[in-house]
Formats: structure tokens, sequence, C-alpha cells
């Protein structure tokens, strides 16, 4: 370990490791479920450490909250009943709240010290907890979705940490299915789907097992985040059977001048040229993704 400096040791991305240099470590705690940090960076804000590995940073937060929110909701018509696994620190409540077709967003966040932090120190991110169509519910989201009744749902946004520690089992086949029952027929999701450059095995499990779940269409999409490992993150987008999606090209825009003018915090990331080029793949993924 350097002095004054963060890295990012895992086996989950074995010989490597993203460092970033610490001004000043602003929190540290243990909830139920994982170790908690935050700590100012010099060139990157705040950051957002999670069991060692970093979950979220001001500087570049915008590409994962803006692309895991607007690739499913952009591309159905008027999505209204949002539901949010995960995302405790309220980035992506931050996101969905831009869509004003959106009248229900619930969220169920595994662990309330997350919450408690990011409204602390993360307040430009923590503010979508502020949208007065968010409800938060503080449990288990495997356990919350088996409650949900079929097809309540438009979009369910999946925003996870890794499949080490309490996420586990929101990369696994039962997950999924509970996930295309609480959605209504040509309802979408969207789910954390780790890097093609360390995780292709991982994600060849995760694309087999959503083309058995789910009967509508099943593409991976992908994204530059600088602080994750090797610099990207992906993402499934899945449809259940019903009315056709078609994820790569947006039919229900943000991006326009009459949107953008009217948010209080313009997209810094996001727009319809990026959602579309986000599904080009390199050969490598291609082979692996389209064969499964
Ligand atoms: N809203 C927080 C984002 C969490 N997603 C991250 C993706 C990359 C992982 N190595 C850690 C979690």
């Amino acid at each position: 370990v350097i002095p004054g400096w963060f890295s990012e040791i895992s086996p989950m991305w074995p010989g490597e490791a993203h460092s970033l240099k610490v001004e000043k470590i602003l929190f540290q705690g243990k909830s139920d479920f994982q170790d908690v940090m935050v700590f100012q960076s010099s060139t990157y804000g705040k950051v957002l450490v999670l069991d060692g590995v970093i979950q979220i940073t001001e500087r570049d937060e915008c590409a994962y909250q803006e692309m895991i929110t607007h690739l499913p909701l952009c591309s159905i018509p008027s999505p209204k009943k949002v539901l949010v696994i995960g995302g405790g620190d309220g980035g992506v409540l931050r996101e969905v709240a831009r869509h004003t077709s959106v009248e229900q967003i619930d969220i169920c966040e595994i662990d309330a010290m997350v919450v408690d932090v990011s409204k602390q120190f993360f307040p430009e991110i923590a503010v979508g907890f502020q949208d007065p169509r968010v409800n938060l519910k503080i449990g288990d989201g495997v356990a919350f979705l088996k409650a949900v009744p079929e097809g309540t749902y438009d979009a369910i946004i999946v925003d996870s940490s890794d499949p080490i520690g309490p996420a586990q089992e929101l990369f696994e086949k039962p997950f999924f299915g509970s996930v295309a029952k609480a959605l209504r027929p040509g309802g979408v999701v969207c789910t954390q789907a780790e890097s093609i450059w360390l995780h292709m095995h991982i994600i060849e499990d995760i694309v087999a097992n959503c083309r058995q779940v789910f009967k509508g269409s099943v593409n991976y999409a992908w994204t530059t985040v600088p602080t994750y490992p090797s610099g990207v993150i992906g993402f499934m987008l899945c449809s259940t059977e019903g009315p056709a999606v078609d994820f790569k090209h947006p039919i229900n825009p943000i991006d326009s001048d009459e949107n953008l003018s009217k948010s209080k915090r313009p997209l810094r990331f996001y727009n319809r040229e990026i959602h579309s080029a986000a599904f080009c793949l390199p050969s490598f993924a291609k082979k692996v993704i389209d064969s499964k």
C-alpha cells in the first residue's frame, strides 16, 4: 500500500488495481452487510467504497447512472412504474426522475448505511430521494421481488455491486425469473453486468440465463467509467414477451432540448447517439454474447 493512495485490490480483477490519490478519509463504518468508506480524492471528487470496491466517484458517476437508467427507460414509449433494486446512493433515482411519464419509483436497497452516507456526503447524488414519486424500502431485493404482484412494473433497474457479497444473488437465474414475473408484457430490465475485459465468463452465464428467462429481446451494452475496473462497465438489457422493444434505437428521447432546458441538472453523459453506440461490441465479446 502506498501512503496517501487507495488501491482497489480484489480477486475479481487479479493482478491489477486502480488507484486514486487520497486527500482525506471522510467516513469509515461497518454496516450489517459490508464495510463502508468515503474519501476525498485528489482528482475524482468524493469516492464511495464498499468492501474495498469503488462504487461511485463524483467525477464519473454520471456515466454509469445516466446509462443504466436511460438505456432502458428511453427504449419504451412511456414508462410509468419503475423499480430500482440496489441504487442506495440515489443516483439512479435522480435519473429516473427526469422522465415526466413516470408516476411511481420504488427502490429496494439492502443497506441503510449506504443511503445515510450518500445523503451526508453526496447530496448531488442523493438528491434522487427527494422526488415525491420515490418509495424507499430497506430490505433484500430478492425477497422484495418475490412479493411483487405479477406484471407490476414497466421497468426494473438492478443497480448492484459485484457478485461477491450482498449482491451475489442478483446475478443468479432465480432472481432473473422473479424480475420477469414482476414486469408487464414488453417491460424492460437493465442490470449492472460487469466488464467484458475481466468477466466474459460471468457475462456468458448471465446472457445464457437471460435468454432462457426473457422471451422478448436480450442485449448487452457497455460504456466507459474510468474508476471502474478496466475502465468499462456493462449492462444487460432484456424485455419480456409482448410489445417488441428495440433497445438499440431509443424511441423515448430524454436528450431533447425541451427536456434538457426543463431539468435543473443537464445530462453530462447520455445522448441518443451514445445510447445506440453502447450496443456495439468488440469481436471477442460479440462472439460470446451473440452465440448464447
Ligand atoms: N450506484 C453504484 C454503482 C455500483 N456499480 C458498480 C459497478 C462496478 C463494480 N465493480 C462495483 C459496483
